[in-house]
Order: structure tokens, then C-alpha cells, then sequence
């Protein structure tokens, strides 16, 4: 550990030797380890580890191209890391719906029908008409997607991932593009889920919202965490009025540059 890493508190993972058939409830629902990956010879992320509890909302923030998406796609496991491990949940029944930063629907259908399309993949029984509703879509169900904004195909795929209610839900930029009361309207939607049980990880620019609704916030920059902490710890921390103050010292700092 390096005297100029500016971390609050350290992501480390609990020792889990111990039995925790009873306190489940407590136990994390992701636990990723030693994260590593390069592209050729760019390390991307460096020996990362993170854990998220249920109900937690934990915004990763960072400078373009510090490895947001990747260590997303780690986490909801579409994609391997070249070293290290995710788990997510107990078992095999744990869900995870997934916003990647360039959500992709199939041409010619309907809002409301590609949204059907993938409520067949759930056991639940899903009201297509209330998600749209629930992320403000309903005016454009029966819209074809290719005629969608660029926000809206974004909250058609935030729709999408809350199919099913997952017990996760990782979330690629789903504030990009969004016009500002769908901002608040996006950052509102991540508290319920968290209310309702659901981790939520997501990744975003926007750091008012991000101030105002995580619970944590894990800094990404050079491929390590620089900082993580509440807030309001990261805003004390730097000495900062807001976070988005704090980010601009967390990570411009010699020491975060020299890794
Ligand atoms: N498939 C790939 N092949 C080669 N390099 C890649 C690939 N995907 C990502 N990278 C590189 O990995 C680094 C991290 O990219 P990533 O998209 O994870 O960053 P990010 O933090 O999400 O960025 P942004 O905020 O701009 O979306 C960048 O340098 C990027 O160029």
C-alpha cells in the first residue's frame, strides 16, 4: 500500500473462513478479488478487489478510459478479467441485470415488444406497461426502437435490466445523454431499487446526483482505486466542498499519476 494512496477506507474483502449460513443477510453480493486485466500492453486495472451488499449503492467514478467499463463488465460477469475472481450472490439463482454503456436492440420492433421479447427470460410475471412507466417511457412504447433518442435507448436498456427485479443491478453511464429531470428521475429509480433490497453499482460522470445518492463511492484512476469512502468522507478527505471538487484532487495528484 503506497503512503500516497488518498483511500478513505480500504475495499478490503472480509475474511470469509467463518460460516454466514446465518447472517446471509450480511454478506456481500458481489465479492470480487484481485482484479486484474490489460489490453496488450496496457494494464487496465490492477489488483482490484470490491464488495457490494445488498441494497448498497456504490457509484465508480474516474477519468475517460480508467477502466469503468471493463471492471462493470467484470462485475456482472458478461466479461472475464485476466486474473482474479467475481462472485455475485450465493448461488446460481442471484441475478444481475446489466446497462452496458451502448445498449443494442433489434431493429424493427416496438419499444413495448422488445421489452416483452425479454420478459420471457424471467420467471416473474413482468408488467411490461409499469417498467416503461418506471423509467419514463410509456409515451414511446409503441415507438420502434431505431426511432429512439440516444437517452431514450439508454432507458429502454435500464428497463431492461430491471426485468426480473434482479438482485443486482450494474449500470454503464445510464445518466449519459439524459436530459436533466430524467437525470433525477434515473438517480430516484437507483434509490428505490436500493431501498427494495437491490445493490446497485453503476458508473457516472454525473457527480451531483452520484453526491447526492451513493452510498459509496470508489475512485478509479490508473487502474487502482485512489479513494473510497461515503461522500461525504471523500469530500472531507480532499479537503472539498462537493465531490465533484474532490475528484479534480483525487485524481490529479502526483502520487496517483506516478502509479
Ligand atoms: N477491447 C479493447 N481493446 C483494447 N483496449 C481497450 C478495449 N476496451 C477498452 N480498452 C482500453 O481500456 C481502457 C479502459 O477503457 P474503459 O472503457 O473501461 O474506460 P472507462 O473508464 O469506462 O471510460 P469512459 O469514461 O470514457 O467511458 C481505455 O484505455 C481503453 O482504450
Amino acid at each position: 500500500m503506497s503512503d500516497g494512496e488518498s483511500a478513505v477506507s480500504e475495499v478490503a474483502s472480509e475474511p470469509d473462513s467463518t460460516v454466514l449460513a446465518d447472517t446471509e443477510s450480511k454478506s456481500p453480493v458481489i465479492d470480487a478479488s484481485g482484479l486484474s486485466h490489460a489490453f496488450g500492453d496496457v494494464v487496465v486495472l490492477d489488483d482490484l478487489s470490491l464488495t457490494v451488499e445488498p441494497g448498497e449503492i456504490v457509484a465508480l467514478v474516474g477519468p475517460n478510459g480508467s477502466g469503468k467499463t471493463t471492471l462493470l463488465q467484470f462485475l456482472s460477469k458478461v466479461r472475464a478479467p485476466n486474473a482474479g475472481t467475481v462472485t455475485v450472490g450465493a448461488g446460481d439463482r442471484t441475478r444481475v441485470g446489466y446497462l452496458p454503456q451502448r445498449p443494442e436492440f433489434r431493429e424493427g420492433f416496438t419499444v413495448a415488444d422488445t421489452l416483452r421479447f425479454y420478459t420471457q427470460f424471467v420467471e416473474e410475471d413482468v408488467d411490461v406497461g409499469t417498467t416503461l412507466d418506471r423509467v419514463g417511457l410509456s409515451e414511446a412504447a409503441d415507438r420502434r426502437v431505431e426511432a429512439l433518442s440516444g437517452g431514450m435507448t439508454r432507458l429502454l436498456g435500464l428497463a431492461r435490466a430491471l426485468v426480473g427485479d434482479p438482485d443486482v443491478v450494474v449500470l454503464d453511464e445510464p445518466a449519459s445523454g439524459l436530459d436533466p429531470g430524467m437525470v433525477e428521475r434515473l438517480f430516484e429509480i437507483v434509490a428505490e431499487l436500493a431501498a427494495e433490497g437491490t445493490a446497485v453499482v453503476l458508473s457516472s460522470h454525473n457527480l451531483g446526483p452520484v453526491e447526492r445518492t451513493a452510498d459509496r463511492v470508489v475512485v478509479l484512476d490508473g487502474g487502482r482505486f485512489v479513494a473510497t469512502g461515503s461522500p461525504q468522507e471523500l469530500v472531507e478527505s480532499a479537503e472539498a466542498t462537493d465531490l465533484q471538487t474532490a475528484f479534480g484532487t483525487l485524481v490529479s495528484t502526483e502520487e496517483v499519476a506516478g502509479r
